[in-house]
This record gives structure tokens, C-alpha cells and sequence, in this order.
């Protein structure tokens, strides 16, 4: 369970909350969009929970682990437990598939070893496995530079599930991708999303995707908490609460 209470995130210098006294709480098996527009603060929000922004007020729990003052020492492991898929995949494109995948066991491992590239056959094995679960067996050894951004993304969920997840974020995770392949992306995710009984929670601009794949919806207006309900309630009326 992921508890959220009186959260605040105030940017340095800004004269308003991004985030602005928000409560919520997530449980695993939740498949959770979040909507708003442009500035709502929905990117801020999901970064306050792995913490690559820091909250300026509230609590966030994961289970029974109270993250906000969390060392970063402690923050390093937990966030293992924790995935972010990013829109601009994040990924070290002059590297392989391969190597760009197994630099998700990173999170767990002493960082002598990360340096130095040494991997066990375990973590190679499991490597292979997260790509063929993704689909990208046979782009294995191709360089990421040469992907498209669908396979690009693909690679950014295989490196994810090296770290064998209990909570996928997604900020705004299919941004950059065309309307056929974002649509497969999300099937991915809600496929490893019920095969694994995660948490996931992701920011998205289109609502259609959000209505087909969420199995609740929640959305913010200028840094406020305006919505959170199942798809169904995102009706006309709604739409336009959200995005006036
Ligand atoms: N690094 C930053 N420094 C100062 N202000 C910021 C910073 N990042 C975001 N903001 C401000 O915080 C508010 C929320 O931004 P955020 O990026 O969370 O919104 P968003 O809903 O994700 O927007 P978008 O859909 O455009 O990505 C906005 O007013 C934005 O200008």
C-alpha cells in the first residue's frame, strides 16, 4: 500500500504549491492513470514518490516504510522496490539491449561491481528473460541507438523488471510515441501489471488510454487533488473539470 498524506512539493522560488496538500492512498492490483493538464503538477507527483524530487511537507509510506525522511543510503534500496519509466526511456544508447537491461540490477548490487561491468550468469539469464517477456529476444546485441522509440521503451520496462518490481511509475511513459505503438506499450504494462499483481501508477496525456487501461483514475489541477474515481466517471462533465 502506498500512502500518501498532506503531501507538498514546492518548487524553490515558485509562489505556488506543484503539489499542493494532496492524500491518497494506492494498493497493489491498482492500475492507476493520472490526468491533468499541462502544469497540473502530475509529473511532480510521481517523482515525489521515489523521491527524485523531494516533498516539502506531508508523508509518503510504501507498506510500512515512511519514505520522506528516508537516508538516501536506505532510499537507494527501497527504490529497487520502486521502477520509473521515463518518456525519453533514459537509456545509454551507445550500449546493447542486453547491456542496457542489465544495468537494472544495479539498484541491488555493490557498486564496485556496477563499475566495473561484472555480471553473474544469474543476472545474464535474468536479462534474457525480461527481454523475451518484453519481446525484444532478437535485439538482444543491436545498439539502442538503432531502435525505434517503441522498442526504445521496451527495453527501458525489460531493464524495470531486472529489479523485480512491486510498484511501476510511468511519467508519461508513451509521450513520445505514436498512438498504434503507445496503445501496445500500455498492453505490455497491463499484462506485466496483473501477471506480477503490481502497483502501477502512470501519467498520461491521452485519456482514451486512460479510460481503456486504468482500473482507477485520479487527476490534478494546479497541484490539487480534483478527481479520483474508476474510468467510467471520467464522463463529459468531468473532462472538462479536469482539463479547464
Ligand atoms: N524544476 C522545476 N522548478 C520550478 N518549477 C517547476 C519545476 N518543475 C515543474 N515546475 C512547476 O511545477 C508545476 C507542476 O509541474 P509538473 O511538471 O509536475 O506538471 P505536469 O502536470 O507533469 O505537466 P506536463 O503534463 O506538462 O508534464 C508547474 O507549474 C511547473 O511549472
Amino acid at each position: 500500500m502506498l500512502t500518501i498524506s498532506d503531501l507538498v512539493v514546492r518548487y524553490p522560488k515558485a509562489e505556488e504549491n506543484a503539489i499542493d496538500h494532496v492524500s491518497v492512498e494506492l494498493d497493489k492490483g491498482e492500475f492507476v492513470c493520472v490526468l491533468g493538464k499541462s502544469g497540473a503538477g502530475k509529473s511532480t507527483f510521481i517523482r515525489a514518490i521515489n523521491r527524485l524530487q523531494k516533498p516539502t511537507s506531508g508523508q509518503i509510506s510504501w507498506g510500512n516504510t515512511e519514505l520522506t525522511n528516508l537516508s538516501e543510503a536506505k532510499m537507494r534500496y527501497l527504490r529497487s522496490d520502486m521502477v520509473m519509466i521515463f518518456q525519453h526511456f533514459n537509456l545509454i544508447p551507445r550500449m546493447t539491449v542486453f547491456q542496457n537491461t542489465l544495468t537494472g540490477s544495479f539498484g541491488k548490487r555493490p557498486p564496485i561491481k556496477n563499475l566495473l561491468g561484472i555480471f553473474s550468469e544469474q543476472e545474464k539469464e535474468r536479462a534474457y528473460q525480461a527481454l523475451k517477456e518484453v519481446g525484444l529476444s532478437k535485439f538482444a546485441h543491436k545498439r539502442v541507438e538503432d531502435l525505434s522509440g517503441g522498442q526504445k521503451q521496451r527495453v527501458g520496462i525489460a531493464r524495470a523488471l531486472m529489479q523485480d518490481p512491486q510498484l511501476v511509475l510511468g511519467d508519461e511513459p508513451v509521450a513520445s510515441l505514436d498512438p498504434s505503438t503507445s496503445r501496445t506499450i500500455f498492453e505490455l504494462l497491463q499484462r506485466i501489471h496483473q501477471e506480477r499483481n503490481l502497483l502501477t501508477i502512470i501519467n498520461v496525456h491521452d485519456v482514451h488510454l486512460a479510460k481503456e487501461f486504468a482500473t482507477r483514475i485520479i487527476a490534478f489541477r494546479d497541484g490539487k487533488l480534483i478527481f479520483d474515481g474508476k474510468p467510467d466517471q471520467v464522463d463529459e462533465h468531468q473532462f472538462a473539470e479536469i482539463y479547464q
